[in-house]
């Protein structure tokens, strides 16, 4: 077997290396006792085009175990756990019915006519329309709830605390007396769980259970046991009285099961986070992305001259377009500003290729490049062959190019032939592929196989062809501006409410689609 597997990331993605040092991303198929079957997602270097899909066995080098998630890992390295955690509820059990005499059972025969009366008075038991007797039940145990709160942004706090109990139910408060008194248990309250908006929760290994996209937007994971019903016991000689007024009637020892209440269920959950945005940013690391963020939204991200001061997404409002007046021009968007890329990305390099996935609900790319580098048009090829390297459908988005740090000499001197190479990049007569609807998502995520990407090769269509970088649409435009500076923002503020524009309009998209 000439396969060496390195360095898995996660159980069903691994970075294969074959003995030439030549890597390529492969997703585990299945486990088999002796090795693991793969297929091949694409190859890493240039001869992608004899890219094949097959399955071939092999044996594992080396297996890194994940990363722990103790606290202070969870401090130091946030990026790898804020946007996947596994989590255990479980719904609250059923609280327990009970066993009641009926009261003159107790009475006795020595009762004098007084009390019993008294007794026949107190004794008006709640009665179903039909006459039977109603006998007190156990509280229905607390439900498990998860649902998609706009005030938190990661799932960092799942990895501190990964198991929720609901309540139980209430029992039936008996003294053994079957009274009017008598009330069913308590139902516990549901618990709630709150998540970020865009979470995807799934069984754990399995089924896909909601996509919580939208604030408020929620999800039963659990469901709490039914309470116990109560039994009356009765001297085997009555009992075909009592059983015309109720059938709860006790007949033998195994009958006090039904008293219990039932268990409730306990789920494994996978909690995945899809950011929600319309924009994403994306880039080389110390390309400005986290500075342009801060120059057109609130958001106050970290910015410092070092590559990788972005670990997670930050996330950033864009006001509508004051021009429109009071109608507030309705491009109003979320940017999401993702970490830096660098070649091999998808391989695990750098940050890594986790925050790829966070591309996937956007509408509009947004690929600021620093003109002030060496070779800025390779920078812009560097991002685009990672993108096409971990998603091709990336390429097919809509996008605008940035050329930013144009206040500085080396940048600003050679803007319109940067821009000129940039535009050139790129074909004509490729489409845009439609928006991905909210279901699609889900019909993607469904056929996920666990931990692994929607962006996954077994779901990319079956007869993709690799394409180059220079197949797939151009940009909508590139501007140069100087985001620090605040050069030009208004220019690049326009281009991108008018990309956002042509993404929301159907008849701009298609126009879009068309483009040739
Ligand atoms: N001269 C100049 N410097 C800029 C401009 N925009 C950003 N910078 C600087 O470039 C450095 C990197 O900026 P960031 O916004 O952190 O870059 P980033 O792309 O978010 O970087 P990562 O977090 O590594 O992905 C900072 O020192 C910024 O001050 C600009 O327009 N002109």
């Amino acid at each position: 077997m000439p396969w060496l597997i390195s360095a898995p990331s996660s159980p069903s993605y691994l970075s294969v290396r074959l003995h030439n040092n030549t890597f390529f991303s492969a997703r585990v198929f299945s486990e088999r006792s002796r090795g693991l079957l793969i297929y091949r997602r694409s190859q890493h270097k240039s001869n992608s085009k004899n890219c094949a899909y097959y399955t071939v066995k092999c044996q594992i080098a080396r297996v890194n175990e994940g990363p722990s998630s103790s606290p202070a890992t969870l401090i130091n390295e946030p990026h790898k756990y804020f946007d996947q955690a596994i989590i255990t509820v479980r719904a609250g059990d059923g609280g327990h019915g009970a066993i009641l005499n009926m009261p003159n059972q107790r009475a006795g025969k020595s009762q004098g006519k007084h009390e019993k009366e008294k007794t026949r008075r107190k004794s008006l038991y709640k009665r179903d329309f039909d006459g039977s007797l109603i006998l007190p039940m156990g509280g229905h145990g607390g439900d498990v709830v998860i649902y998609a709160d706009e005030g938190k942004d990661t799932l960092l706090e799942f990895h501190k605390k990964g198991r929720y109990n609901a309540k139980r139910g209430g029992n039936v408060d008996a003294m053994g007396v079957l009274t009017s008194q008598l009330h069913n248990g308590l139902a516990a309250p549901t618990l709630r769980i709150p998540v970020p908006v865009g979470t995807v929760v799934k069984r754990k290994r399995g089924k896909l259970l909601a996509d919580l996209s939208h604030p408020g937007d929620e999800v039963l994971v659990a469901r709490g046991g039914q309470g116990g019903i109560s039994l009356v016991e009765m001297p085997e000689h009555r009992r075909k009285k009592l059983m015309a007024l109720t059938t709860n009637v006790m007949r033998d020892d195994s009958d006090k099961v039904l008293v219990l209440g039932q268990p409730g269920e306990e789920v494994s959950l996978e909690l995945i986070l899809r950011i929600v945005a319309d924009v994403g940013l994306v880039g080389l690391p110390n390309a400005g992305k986290s500075t342009l963020l801060a120059a057109i939204t609130l958001a106050k991200p970290d910015i410092a001259d070092y590559p990788f001061t972005t670990l997670m997404p930050n996330l950033g409002r864009l006001d509508g377009d004051p021009s429109l007046g009071a109608r507030m021009y309705s491009s109003e968007a979320t940017l999401a500003d993702l970490p830096g890329l660098i070649e091999g990305a998808h391989l695990g390099k750098g940050l890594g290729r986790n925050f790829l996935r966070h591309l996937r609900r956007t509408r509009l790319l947004v690929h600021v490049v620093d003109a002030a580098t060496d070779n800025p048009v390779n920078d812009y090829r560097t991002v685009k062959e990672e993108l096409r390297m971990y998603n091709p459908d990336y390429l097919e988005r809509p996008f605008i190019v940035v050329l930013n740090k144009i206040d500085l000499p080396e940048a600003r001197d050679r803007l319109s032939s940067l821009t000129e190479k940039i535009m050139r990049i790129g074909s004509d007569g490729a489409s845009s592929k439609p928006e991905m609807s909210s279901d699609n998502v889900l019909q993607l995520l469904s056929s996920e196989a666990p931990h692994a990407d929607v962006s996954s090769p077994g779901i990319q269509s079956k007869d993709e062809k690799e394409k180059e970088i220079e197949d797939y649409p151009r940009p909508l435009a590139v501007v140069g501006v100087s985001v620090l500076k605040g050069v030009r923002i208004n220019e690049m503020l326009k281009e991108i409410r008018a990309a956002l524009k042509k993404c929301r309009d159907p008849d701009e998209a298609l126009k879009l689609g068309a483009r040739s």
